[in-house]
Order: C-alpha cells, then structure tokens, then sequence
C-alpha cells in the first residue's frame, strides 16, 4: 500500500470555524476509513496578532512545529504551505483569497464564496490563469450522506424528482444575540441569513437538483424571493426562495411534448433568524429537507448544514393511498468529529492529483448560486456598502 498524500494547511484566521476546521484536521484519518491522504497544519495567521495565532494553535493542539503570523500577508509566504484555508467573514473572502492565489497557494474559501457572483468569477480567473485549485467551502456536499443521497436519486429510485423543500432557519432574538455589530447581521461583513444559512437551502437544492444531472443538462434557474430586512442594520433577517428549474432528474411525465425528454422542478429553499427550522432550537428538525419524487419522498433531519439521517418513504401504488404504514427506510450516518475533514480530503486529493476544481463543489456551481443569491438579494432590496462587493484587489476593507 502507497504511503498517503500530506496535504500542508495555512490557515488564515483564528475565529470559531477555523478552530472547528483545524481540530478535525488532527483527526487521524483512518477514524473515516481514509487512507490515502493526511493533513498537516503547518501554519496560522491572526490579523489580530501573532500571539493570538500561537494561543489558536496551543487551543487546538495541533502538534509543535507551526509557525504562529501576526498578518495573513506573512502566512502566505510560507514555503510549508500548500493550501490556505479562508475562515473570515464574507465580506473578507474575496480579498484574502485573492492575495492566497497571488502569492501561488492553493485555496479552500468558506461559504458564502464572496458576495456576489462577479467576484466568484474574478477569483476563479485568477485560479484558472495560475492553474491552482479554488473551492467553495461547502461541507455538507462532502459527507457520505449527501453522496448517498445524489447516487440514490441519480439511480432513479426517486423517480421524477419535481419539488424540493430545504429549511435553515435559527429562531433567536436578534436584537440580544447579535446587537448591531455581529457578523451575522452586520452589513459591513456580509452579514444576512441568505449568505450564512441559505446557502445551505439552496445546497439541498443544487445538490439534489442540479448536480445530480449530466453537465450538459444542468441550466441555470429561475428565482422568485422576498426579504424582510433587520431593522437595526438592514441586513436580511427572513429570506423565502422559490427557484425553479427548467430540467430535473428523472423521466419526463409520459405526454411531455416531442424532444422534450425532461421536465421541470420547483425548489422551496427558506433561511430565517426570528424562526427557527425547529422550535426546540438546536435545528434538529425532522425533516428539515423533503426530496420529492413520483416513486416517494427523501426526508433529510436537520440541521441542514450537518445532518446525520435521512430516510426513504416510498410513494404508494394507486389503490393503496391512504390504506396502511408506508413503506420507509431509515439511514444513519454517523461523523466522526465535526465532520470538516471529508471536504479536507477532497481538497487534498484535487491538490494531489493536480485539479484546479472538486467534481463535488465545481466552480460553474458555485457561481450559479451567487448568480441567485444576487438576484435574490436584487428583489429584496439588500445592497452591501460598495466596497465589500468591489472586485479592485488589493483594497483595504
Ligand atoms: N462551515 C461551517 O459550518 C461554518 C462556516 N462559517 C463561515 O466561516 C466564516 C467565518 O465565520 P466564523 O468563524 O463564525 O466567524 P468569526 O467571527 O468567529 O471569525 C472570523 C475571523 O475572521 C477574522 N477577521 C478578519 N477581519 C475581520 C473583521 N473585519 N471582522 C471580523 N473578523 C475578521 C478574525 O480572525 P483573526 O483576528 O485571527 O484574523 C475572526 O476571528 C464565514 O464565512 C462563515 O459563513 C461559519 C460557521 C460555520
Ligand atoms: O455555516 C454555518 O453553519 C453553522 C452555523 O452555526 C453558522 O452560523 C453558519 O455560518
């Protein structure tokens, strides 16, 4: 058996997913059944101080030997770094994944992308042109359980898939948990539900919608929104999506017109701060999402950005609706950790293999949801201050 790959991390920012990130990266890797990569970190940098950056990596006792940096500027000179993974707030993306590929490092930028989807163009420019791997932050498509999920409705066990319902929705009160200046609600951070919370909605629909058909049958979908501002900041406090898909996985309805061999769907992704997907507030619900099809229905349980069970409930046959159990299979996937380290290990198998872009998380993808998180933002009225959605690099924020 070959020896397993290493990928060597910088990590640029010390805030709390960073420290979630960097503690299941130290996980040993056969805990997953993994065997063929293995994660070093070899760096960190606080833009608050160095002495932060050294405090982060004692808290989250990554083995002697990293280097501690006061500036993000100074970790990405680091020789020992291969791949810097971004944790700032939105608003930051754009600028500290810039100067990552300017300097030559490979990225892992959390989600949301950026702001919006003509900066996610420019980074992925940028990627192309230096030939390094750039990929959105997005976990969930990474666990087993979202793989399990695309490969059930890929093999045409959901039938037509025509509706998808996806909810994250936190239910707190805003003005004692966020105040005025938490990134959450902070406009000058790209704060809003949309960016935090629904861009997980709208995964469960790409994911389950779009990603689960062949490249060239993927198009682009229609959105239909509505907003209700926070008062205090303006930032999107409730945010309800209806997006529609001209073509879905599964057979077209027999009698489509000729030619037409695929059909519609209409996806339902919702994200909210005053309400939450479940009223006991630990976003357990069940389900939070429902893929739905002619041959039955895929409930996923919350929280839609970590889930650990889904089930299948098989549509009845005509004549047996409403008469009896339905038939339903339960799956459970457990995580071992937090469950960061599959989007870790995809990274270091494109960074491997020489891939600029994950097959799971690809840049077409991702610009696609900027492209209707704009527009949503568009309909609702919800403009950042200029600056954050500048695409001039470097520019200080
Ligand atoms: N995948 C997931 O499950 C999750 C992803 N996220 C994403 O991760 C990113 C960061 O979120 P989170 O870790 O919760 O945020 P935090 O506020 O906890 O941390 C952000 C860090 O960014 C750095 N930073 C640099 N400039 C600024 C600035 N102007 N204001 C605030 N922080 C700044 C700071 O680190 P330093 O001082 O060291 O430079 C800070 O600690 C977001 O994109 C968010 O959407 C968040 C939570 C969960
Ligand atoms: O990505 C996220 O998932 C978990 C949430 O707690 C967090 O706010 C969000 O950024």
């Amino acid at each position: 058996m070959s020896s397993p790959y290493t990928v060597r991390w910088g990590i640029l920012a010390t805030g709390m997913i960073a420290d979630l990130f960097v503690k299941d990266l130290i996980i040993d890797p056969s805990t997953r059944n993994v065997s063929d990569v293995k994660h070093e970190v070899k760096a960190v940098a606080s833009s608050t101080s160095a002495d932060r950056a050294k405090k982060f990596l004692q808290e989250c006792k990554v083995p002697e030997g990293a280097a501690a940096y006061g500036s993000y500027e100074d970790l990405v000179k680091d020789k020992n770094v291969d791949i810097v993974y971004v944790a700032t707030p939105h608003s930051h993306h754009y600028q500290n994944t810039m100067l990552c590929l300017e300097a030559g490092k490979h990225v892992l930028c959390e989600k949301a992308f950026t702001t919006n989807a003509a900066q996610a163009r420019k980074l992925i420019e940028t990627a192309k042109a230096k030939n390094l791997f750039l990929m959105e932050a997005v976990w969930t498509r990474f666990f087993p359980l979202s793989i399990q999920i695309r490969k059930f409705i890929e093999d045409g066990n959901l039938g037509a898939v025509h509706r998808v319902i996806a909810d994250n929705s936190f239910g707190d009160n805003i003005e004692e948990k966020y105040g005025t200046t938490h990134r959450m609600i902070n406009m000058d951070l790209a704060g809003g539900c949309l960016l935090d919370l629904g861009i997980y909605s709208l995964t469960w629909l790409f994911q389950t919608l779009y990603h689960t058909l062949p490249p060239p049958a993927r198009k682009p979908p229609k959105v239909m929104a509505a907003i209700t501002p926070y008062h205090a900041t303006g930032a999107d406090e409730m945010t309800s999506m209806i997006v529609t898909f001209p073509s879905a996985p599964g057979p077209a309805p027999a009698g489509s017109p000729d030619g037409n061999s695929t059909h519609s769907a209409h996806g339902i992704a919702l994200t909210n701060l005053r309400v939450a997907t479940d009223p006991d507030g630990f976003n357990t619900a069940k389900p939070a999402i429902r893929i739905q099809g002619t041959k039955g229905e895929i409930q996923v349980d919350g929280p839609a950005f970590r889930p650990v069970s889904w089930r299948f409930i098989k549509a009845k046959a005509e004549g047996q609706k409403g008469s009896g159990e339905p038939e339903v299979e339960e799956h459970e996937c457990d995580i071992p950790g937090h469950g960061m380290f599959w989007e870790a290990d995809e990274c270091g198998r494109c960074v491997r293999d020489g891939k600029t872009e994950s097959e799971g998380m690809g840049w077409e993808e991702s610009v696609v949801i900027m492209d209707v998180m704009d527009e949503v933002r568009k309909q609702g009225g919800v403009r950042y201050p200029s600056s954050i959605e500048s695409l001039e690099y470097p520019l200080a924020l």
